[in-house]
């Protein structure tokens, strides 16, 4: 499991650490580790740390500190390193001694060439938008520079990924202690480039404020036949989905609910010709299930079908798309077995009553908004998707802008649903249906497996997400 903690948990175990070690030691500390990356990117850039020019954004706090003590190291090693600070009265004046000692300089403005500009202008005390001063340095990074991000990129917001106004796009960040929820969660996560961990000895809790699942978590979590199943102990998912405008809805989530190791699917709705032609596999008409999954393309006019399936208080539900629409909490807070929500951006801002922007920009506020509001699990789609339940986030981190394409939610809500059946918590069943069907994803549009979401490949469809998910099954399996 990938942790990421609050700014307020990391300053805690900061003061909790600092209290021990001489002064100093931290930021010592984190300058060595940050030079050591830099010097490893000079080198692979240029062959050597002697020569190269280094730029540092040094702001008035910490963050700059970090900068220019690790500009002294460089600088010892024979680099050209120029600070240039926000406020030239306010710099942290340990850093600037050693950088001056170290044969660095200040300056007032960015020189025009760089092969690396340290962005030291603001960590995790950054606030609000970045500050004109703060602002116009960035504007002034000298193309085809490597950017490194100290701590996090600034103008990003460390604990909810927020960027108000400019921010820096780094090409790696160096982060100190332990990953911030800023660096994992869109828009801040597309900022960071390559994220590398600095370990400063922060003892942190067990718990963190943002969890990212790995292929271990998933293959712990994934229900699995055994030599006493059959298929009602392994879960049967009844869909209700599809409607007569739209058809394909009912079979790619059926399509994903197959393929999301449910033990049989029953379907129920109009859609049942086109569903069967595909998977002739599927029952038909009302039954019992060990799950529902309520929404897909049903259109308008359907509420009483929803409302029915919440009702069934002791089965599992999970509500997408059209079965969103207007879904009333208490009724949700009121069921006993596990409801899973899945909107996008739009059909989250509906059900709070905001703007869609205002849920991209604050994702993380919204989701767990929306967790509380529900008393249920919710996983919001898109960029970045996160899955809020029990006042835990967990952000998915698979997928490809590949996904973004018409039905692959359907096959997602599917997907989750025989998780559900299979006996997994809301939470559980959304975070790795979401690992899986980013995978499959990936996997589909020949994207590499590994790393942040890539943007390689070829297009998809939504069939070929659901086809790909043996193969995103047997990858997290090992
Ligand atoms: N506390 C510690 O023990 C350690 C801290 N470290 C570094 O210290 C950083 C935190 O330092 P600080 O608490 O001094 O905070 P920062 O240096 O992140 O930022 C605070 C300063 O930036 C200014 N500022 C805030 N928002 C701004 C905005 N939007 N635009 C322009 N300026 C803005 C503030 O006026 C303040 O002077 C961490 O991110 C990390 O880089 C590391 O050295 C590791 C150890
Ligand atoms: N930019 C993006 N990057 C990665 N994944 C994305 C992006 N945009 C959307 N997705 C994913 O694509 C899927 C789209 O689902 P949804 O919006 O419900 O579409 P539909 O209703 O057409 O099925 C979700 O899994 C979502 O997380
Ligand atoms: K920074």
């Amino acid at each position: 499991m990938r942790t990421a903690y609050s700014v307020e948990t990391v300053r805690a175990a900061e003061r909790e650490l600092m209290a021990r070690l001489p002064e100093g030691a931290l930021m010592a500390r984190a300058a060595a580790g940050l030079a050591a990356v830099c010097a490893e990117l000079l080198a692979r850039r240029r062959g050597r740390v002697y020569g190269s020019r280094v730029v540092l954004l040094a702001g008035p706090g910490d963050n700059g500190g970090d900068a220019l003590y690790a500009g002294a190291r460089l600088a010892r090693r024979g680099a050209a390193v120029t600070a240039v600070p926000m406020d030239p009265a306010r710099i942290h004046p340990g850093g600037l001694a050693a950088l001056r000692a170290a044969g660095g300089r200040v300056a007032e403005s960015v020189p025009a060439r760089a092969d690396l500009v340290l962005d030291g202008l603001t960590g995790i005390g950054g606030r609000g938008g970045l500050r004109p001063a703060a602002a116009a340095l960035v504007e002034r990074i000298p193309a085809g520079a490597l950017v490194v991000a100290v701590d996090l990129p600034s103008g990003v917001d460390a604990d909810t990924g927020e960027v108000a106004g400019p921010a820096v796009s780094a090409d790696v960040t160096v982060t100190f202690g332990a990953y911030k929820p800023g660096l994992l969660i869109d828009p801040g996560a597309s900022r960071t480039g390559a994220v590398r961990l600095v370990p400063i000895g922060l003892e942190l809790p067990d718990r963190a404020e943002l969890e990212a699942l790995q292929h271990t978590d998933v293959a712990r979590l994934l229900p699995l036949p055994g030599s006493s199943s059959d298929k009602y102990r392994r879960g049967v998912v009844g869909v209700v989905a599809g409607s007569e405008q739209y058809p394909g809805a009912a079979v790619l989530a059926v399509a994903g609910a197959l393929r999301g190791g449910a033990g049989a699917v029953r379907y129920v709705g109009p859609a049942a010709d086109a569903v069967l032609a595909r998977y002739p596999e599927v029952l038909v008409g009302r039954g019992r299930v060990q799950a529902w999954v309520v929404g897909p393309g049903l259109g308008s006019g359907r509420a009483a079908e929803v409302e029915r399936a919440l009702a069934d208080r002791d089965v599992p539900v999970l509500v997408d798309a059209d079965g969103l629409r207007g879904l009333d909490p208490e009724v949700v807070r009121a069921r006993r077995a596990a409801t899973l929500l899945t909107p996008h951006a739009g059909e989250a801002a509906a059900l709070l009553g905001v703007a869609r922007e205002e849920v991209e920009a604050g994702r993380l506020a919204a989701v767990r908004g929306l967790a509380g509001r529900y008393g249920a699990a919710v996983l919001l789609k898109g960029a970045t998707t996160l899955v809020a339940s029990g006042g835990v986030v967990r952000v998915n981190p698979t997928g490809t802008p590949w996904l973004a394409t018409a039905g692959s939610g359907d096959v997602l809500s599917g997907l989750a649903g025989a998780l559900l059946a299979g006996g997994l918590s809301g939470g559980d069943a959304g975070a790795v249906a979401a690992y899986l069907h980013g995978l499959a994803g990936r996997f589909a549009a020949g994207a590499p497996a590994a790393g942040g979401i890539a943007a390689g490949g070829a297009p998809v469809v939504a069939q070929e997400v659901a086809a790909a998910l043996p193969e995103a099954w047997r990858s997290v399996r090992g």
